[in-house]
């Protein structure tokens, strides 16, 4: 069996970058920036006005002060001319700053009196202004990649960016397999369970920005295993999940094999998720065979499916990251293979469940964390470190 991070170098291998897709600004959100891009303009364009209130010379600005007012700025309607010593500009918040003027005094600390005004109160010692270009400037860049949240889109929408190159979302394909699932919603038999595990990663895609569809239930027999791989045609990436162990009914590696899958690797040393598998389909596509028990699925998906449709979407070669938190308890000894514990974080403390079963979907819910325990770990006592993927 390899190891975890042989795995994910296996699947790095295998997983390349998309093309890219130019999209209106208002799509870009949850998309990964495919090309750096370019500011067309200065922000802000000129000195703007940071509070409303009255432009005059920072020297001249000391308590008592009088100015008579000469004219108005405001946002989008500037005043064109200078202002000299002992004359204000009436301002408010965006305008431009006129010629000369190099403090705004907050309107709250000024008396006015028909076109005169005196300073009264505390002045404070800010100028109030904001410098041309103190945003950003013309030229400007955003590097890529780099995934596009709100702030890179109001950034963007900033520097009259209006369409902007992006990765192309992965198609990702997701088939469960076997006889004794059916679909949420549906009426389950004596001996039947609900599809949750496919769920469960549609929604890991989604918040990936991948395009993640769901395929029909694949019965445990080739032909409808045949079936749904037809289905998934035109897909970046097939997951299936379930029938990846031993059993006689675990048909997906042969089924796979049958249909031209090349595998890459069968099986890791990790807790849960060993009867994991991965390839390439005839058809170029990418192959991820997850374990069936529903922890071991949602685990591998955080594991191994995210960095990889990370890589897909063009971000680096990055396994889940990582961080460091005290063990709140006693740790036993571990085995031969990764163990990732589901665990409560709280503070600088983490906590696994007592109960690790890997069908046990509850738990998973409860827990915040994955607690990564390197193989063949000694026992360790409260107080160490110990490193964690976040949930
Ligand atoms: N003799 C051995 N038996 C098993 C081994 C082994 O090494 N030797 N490995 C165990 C491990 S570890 C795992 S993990 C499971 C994984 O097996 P499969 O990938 O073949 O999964 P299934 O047998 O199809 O299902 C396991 C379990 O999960 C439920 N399941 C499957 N798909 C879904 C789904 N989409 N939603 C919800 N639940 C699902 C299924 O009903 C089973 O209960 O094998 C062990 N056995
Ligand atoms: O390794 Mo399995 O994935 O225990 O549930």
């Amino acid at each position: 069996m390899i190891s975890v991070p042989e795995a994910l170098d296996l699947l790095f291998a295998l997983a390349k970058p998309l093309g890219h897709d130019i999209v209106p600004l208002r799509a870009a959100n949850g998309r990964v920036l495919a090309n750096d891009v370019t500011a067309t303009r200065t922000q802000p364009p000129f000195a703007a006005s940071a509070m409303d209130g009255y432009a005059v010379i920072k020297e001249e600005a000391v308590p008592d002060a009088t100015f008579k007012v000469i004219g108005e700025s405001a946002a989008g309607h500037g005043w064109r001319g200078d202002v000299r010593s002992g004359e204000a500009v009436r301002i408010f918040t965006g305008a431009p700053v006129p010629e000369g003027a190099t403090r705004v005094i907050l309107q709250e600390d000024v008396m006015r009196i028909s076109n005169e005004i005196t300073l009264t109160g505390d002045i404070g010692s800010g100028d109030n202004i904001r410098a041309a270009g103190g945003d950003f400037k013309a030229g400007d860049v955003i590097k890529a990649p780099r995934r596009i949240g709100p702030a890179d889109v109001a950034l963007m929408a900033s520097m009259n960016i209006a369409e902007v190159p992006v990765m192309r979302r992965p198609d990702v394909a997701l088939i469960s397999t076997g006889d004794e699932l059916v679909m949420p919603g549906e009426t389950p038999g004596p001996d039947q369970i609900i599809a949750s595990n496919t769920f469960g990663l549609y929604a890991m895609l989604q918040d990936l920005g991948a395009m993640p569809r769901l395929l029909p239930i694949a019965q445990d027999t080739p032909a409808s295993l045949e079936m749904c791989f037809d289905l998934a045609k035109g897909a970046d990436l097939v997951v299936t999940v379930g029938g990846a162990s031993v059993g006689d009914h675990d048909i997906v590696g042969t089924v796979a094999a049958s249909l031209g899958m090349e595998q890459s690797f069968y099986k890791v040393a990790m807790r849960p998720g060993k009867p994991l598998m991965a390839g390439r389909m005839a058809d170029g596509a990418l192959m991820l065979g997850l374990p069936g028990n529903p922890v071991s699925a949602m685990v591998c998906g955080t594991v191994f499916l995210a960095p990889m449709v990370r890589v897909m979407m063009g971000l680096p070669p990055a396994p889940a990251p990582r961080r460091r938190a005290r063990l709140a308890a006693d740790m036993p000894a571990g085995g031969p293979r990764e163990h990732y514990l589901r665990a409560k974080v709280d503070g600088d403390e983490i906590t696994p469940f007592n109960r690790q079963d890997s069908a046990l979907l509850g738990v998973l819910a409860e827990a915040n964390a994955l607690l990564v325990q390197p193989p063949n770990s000694p026992a360790l006592p409260a107080g160490t470190h110990v490193d964690y993927i976040p949930l």
